[in-house]
């Protein structure tokens, strides 16, 4: 097992990601949050754009799992070897991929993408994210090193359920071929906790952490109805 993923087993990682049109998009932005994550416990940083990853991989001495968020097409993370490239380019140690079955603007199967990138960037280890146990079985044999849970309820097998998906999470842990990463509507520590008792490696928290728009909103929704 790599050092790399020692260091994150049992451990809450931070997605830090910002929208087009939203205040927080900026690189400077994204690298002081990570900072923050990092302070408050963070064991590793998920990011997306190539600037952001650039910002965030000098800003703190914690793996980044990078990716690009591009296209009109239903797969839009990191769907290319070429978008791969760039982000293991930036420095990230873990570059996350669409880990569906689903096919890919540039026609690559999934497992071409992996071994394409694995021959630039040997130690560069690849998670795949995936929407269902059918596209992890796939990632497992496509070579990737990490399974996430990130498109339950987006690629259409799963419906998107309130929290986290813990069918997925427990037919992914089942599998027991690679460590799975929870990711996904992770809204409150009692359920970063499941996810590790479940039999997680880690636990991917984003827009609990750090959406403030969205999380402003669940809390003026409540006052609101209260009053
Ligand atoms: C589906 C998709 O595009 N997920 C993205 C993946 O990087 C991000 O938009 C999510 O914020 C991230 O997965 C963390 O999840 P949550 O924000 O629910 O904690």
């Amino acid at each position: 097992m790599s050092e790399l993923l020692e260091a994150v087993k049992g451990r809450l990682i931070v997605s830090c990601q910002a929208y087009p049109g939203e205040p927080m998009l900026d690189p400077r932005t994204m690298a002081q949050v990570a900072q923050a994550a990092v302070q408050g416990g963070a064991a590793a940083i998920r990011a997306k754009g190539l600037a952001d990853l650039e910002a965030i991989n000098a800003a703190v001495d914690v793996p980044v799992i990078g990716l690009v968020k591009v296209g009109a097409s239903e797969v839009y993370i990191t769907p290319t070897l070429e978008d791969a490239m760039e982000v293991a380019a930036t420095g990230c140690q873990i570059v996350a991929l669409d880990g569906t079955r689903r096919e890919r603007p540039d026609s690559r199967t999934l497992a071409e993408t992996i071994a394409g990138l694995k021959a630039a960037y040997p130690a560069v280890l690849v998670m795949a994210d995936c929407g269902s146990v059918g596209d992890a079985e796939a990632a497992v044999a496509a070579g990737a090193d990490i399974l996430g849970t990130t498109l339950a309820g987006y690629s259409g097998e799963r419906p998107k359920t309130e929290g986290p998906d813990w069918e997925v999470v427990d037919q992914l842990v089942a599998l027991a071929s690679l460590p799975v990463f929870v990711e996904g509507r992770v809204h409150a520590p009692e359920q970063a906790a499941e996810a590790i008792r479940r039999g997680a490696w880690a636990v991917v928290v984003g827009t609990a952490i750090t959406h403030p728009s969205t999380i402003t909103g669940w809390f003026a929704t409540a006052v609101e109805s209260a009053s």
